[in-house]
């Protein structure tokens, strides 16, 4: 035997009208867009009705939401209005109405969010009848013949729930009047007041472009709160989609998706909408109008469906498109766009080549020969070499640069995929990490004497070192300032990150992590001695060995931390040893 599902009416109307919605502040969209609504279906029959909603809070505190639409017959008012779920805005075959927004037939519970009582006095437009219906949160209602009113159309009034008295605030409901219903394509009044500004700001008509550009500016500094850096124009044809996009006049955090502020056939639906760009668009803030696109039922969000995906696509295209013509017409305007909004763009490069080229010329790096473009780079020093960390680019830079050899900064977000991108766009261009062995080998060889007289200090020093795993190398290279330079392949540094997590990890990780161990040795880290440095000179003269251990392990653990590197354990008593120990030295 087959049984019904219970439905506990309290606490679905409760569930639909409290936790659905992300602030009560909605109830007013959605009586306006019930309003619309009615509007355009008795405009179905009537072309010629002049739509007008009025929405005012009397002195009781009650508001009224008056509107001139279609109305509801008796009969109707218990299968739309009184049964939930159910909604006259759909067609036969149960698909929702082009020309109406409203399709689930839960709206009207968000008034619930707000007060305990709604009435729904209506007169339908096709009998004449008039009735009035009385909704409370507990889920029951009466209905009720009459009163008669002078045209059809429908009046919903508000009374105010306990402790929500604010959100029917007539100072409040203008506003929220005025955000959610300013372009609706009707005669709308509170207390009396218009509060419909007309059409869409970007669909207005201006006597020149500079002055359409001021006007939009000017809107999106009203939207954004910030006046924007710059402004494009948007439209998706397929989606019944037009709107203008502004660019952020400060940076936006890549992990925070943009929100945009959407319309949905004039109504404003929400201004934190996700997901309208493609997620390296967080650097713009749109604003748009649809009539295509499906939202969902809160309407906070679209149905992620394949309309919203082409249109993602499209909208995403049209700001990449912008940003090439800005580069060739107003490079300048778009260096100031790409000083704030470096990573947005950076991320576009990731995986489209006219943005890959856009940052090759027009986004500066740090290099050890100045700030520069990639494509400047390679003009001057044909090979991309780079580091991928910071604190390796801090530590060589000066380096590599006394060597004559360039380096670019790759350790900052993206640098080092965009520079490895860079063949793709043009298989000339060589880019390479910087080698540490391809370093060392243009360090000068020091003298046969030189070598010979320091052969009892690197042995020395190579006692010392040994227990780190770290080989001493003698040569002499610029700046003669700097004393010793450790220098550690990747593939080391890469061995190291394994055998450190695999040591931190237990189990079925660990196991995994040992599949990774390298099948053969890495070059082990040099520490080179910089015979051009006064100091080393002196050290590799020294004959007392405890004060060549003392100096090679204070160097050691010095150049250690001056390149960032990690300190382990053993590094770190090697520093406090060394330490204390030459501290002992200078003071006795
Ligand atoms: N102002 C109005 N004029 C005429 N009918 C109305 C009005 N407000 C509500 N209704 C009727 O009540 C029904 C339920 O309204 P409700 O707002 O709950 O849902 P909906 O608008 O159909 O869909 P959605 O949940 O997507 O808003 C509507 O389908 C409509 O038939």
């Amino acid at each position: 035997m087959r049984h019904s599902f219970q439905v506990n009416l309290g606490g679905m109307v409760d569930l639909l009208s409290h936790h659905l919605y992300s602030s009560p502040r909605v109830y007013l969209r959605e009586l306006l867009q019930n309003a619309v609504d009615a509007i355009a279906a008795r405009r179905a029959d009537e072309p010629d009705a002049k739509g007008a909603i009025a929405i005012d809070v009397d002195d009781d505190g009650l508001l009224h939401c008056r509107d001139n639409g279609v109305g509801l017959t008796e009969a109707q008012v218990h299968e739309f209005l009184a049964t939930i779920g159910q909604s006259s805005k759909r067609d036969v075959l149960g698909f929702s109405r082009h020309d109406l927004i409203g399709q689930f037939g839960i709206g009207l519970l968000s008034c619930f969010m707000v007060a305990d009582e709604i009435e729904v006095h209506t007169r339908s437009a096709a009998t004449g009848e008039a009735v009035t219906w009385r909704g409370y949160a507990d889920g029951q209602y009466t209905l009720t013949p009459g009163p008669d009113r002078d045209e059809p159309g429908t009046t919903v009034t508000l009374r105010p729930r306990p402790g929500s008295n604010h959100w029917l605030d007539p100072r409040t409901v203008e506003e929220l009047a005025r955000e959610f219903g300013e372009f609706l394509p009707h005669a709308i009044t509170f207390a009396g007041k218009r509060i419909d500004t007309g059409g869409l700001p970007w669909e207005a008509e201006h006597p020149g472009e500079a002055d359409r550009r001021r006007a939009l500016v000017d809107y999106g500094a009203r939207i954004l709160k910030e006046d924007p850096l710059d402004v494009l124009e948007l439209s998706a044809p397929e989606a019944g989609l037009t709107g203008v996009a502004f660019v952020r006049a400060h940076p936006a955090n890549p992990a925070e998706a943009a929100r945009h502020r959407v319309y949905l056939k004039r109504m404003l639906i929400g201004d934190a909408v996700e997901g309208l760009l493609p997620e390296w668009g967080f650097f713009v803030r749109c604003v748009v109008n649809a009539t295509e696109l499906r939202p969902t039922a809160s309407r906070e969000k679209f149905f992620d469906d394949d309309l919203l995906a082409a249109t993602r696509e499209a909208l995403g295209a049209q700001i990449r498109q912008w940003l090439m013509t800005l580069a060739a017409v107003d490079p300048a305007r778009l260096a100031a766009l790409l000083r704030v909004h470096r990573s947005g763009v950076m991320a576009l490069a990731l995986h489209d080549d006219d943005a890959l080229r856009l940052v090759d010329r027009h986004i500066t790096f740090e290099t050890n020969m100045g700030r520069m473009t990639l494509d400047e780079f390679r003009r001057r020093h044909q090979v991309v070499r780079y580091t991928s960390s910071v604190d390796e680019y801090r530590q060589l830079a000066k380096v590599t640069a006394a060597q004559g050899i360039g380096l670019v900064n790759g350790g900052y977000v993206h640098a080092v995929e965009i520079i490895s991108r860079l063949p793709r766009m043009d298989p000339d261009v060589g880019v390479e990490r910087l080698d540490m062995n391809d370093l060392v080998t243009r360090f000068e060889e020091v003298d046969a004497d030189v070598a010979a007289a320091a052969r009892g200090f690197l042995d020395m020093a190579r006692a010392a070192l040994e227990p780190h795993g770290c080989e001493p190398v003698l040569r002499g290279f610029e700046p003669a300032g700097l004393s010793v330079l450790y220098l550690e392949s990747e593939d080391h540094r890469v061995a190291l990150d394994l055998t450190a997590t695999a040591e931190r990890s237990e189990g079925a990780w660990a196991a995994m992590l040992s599949m990774f161990e390298q099948p053969q040795e890495p070059s082990r880290p040099q520490l080179v001695f910089n015979h051009r440095n006064p100091l080393v000179k002196r050290m590799a003269t020294l004959d007392d060995p405890s004060l060549v251990v003392l100096a090679v392990e204070a160097l050691y653990a010095h150049s250690l931390l001056v390149g960032g590197h990690p300190l382990s354990s053993e590094a770190t008593a090697t520093l406090n040893r060394s330490f204390l120990g030459l501290l002992e030295r200078s003071i006795t």
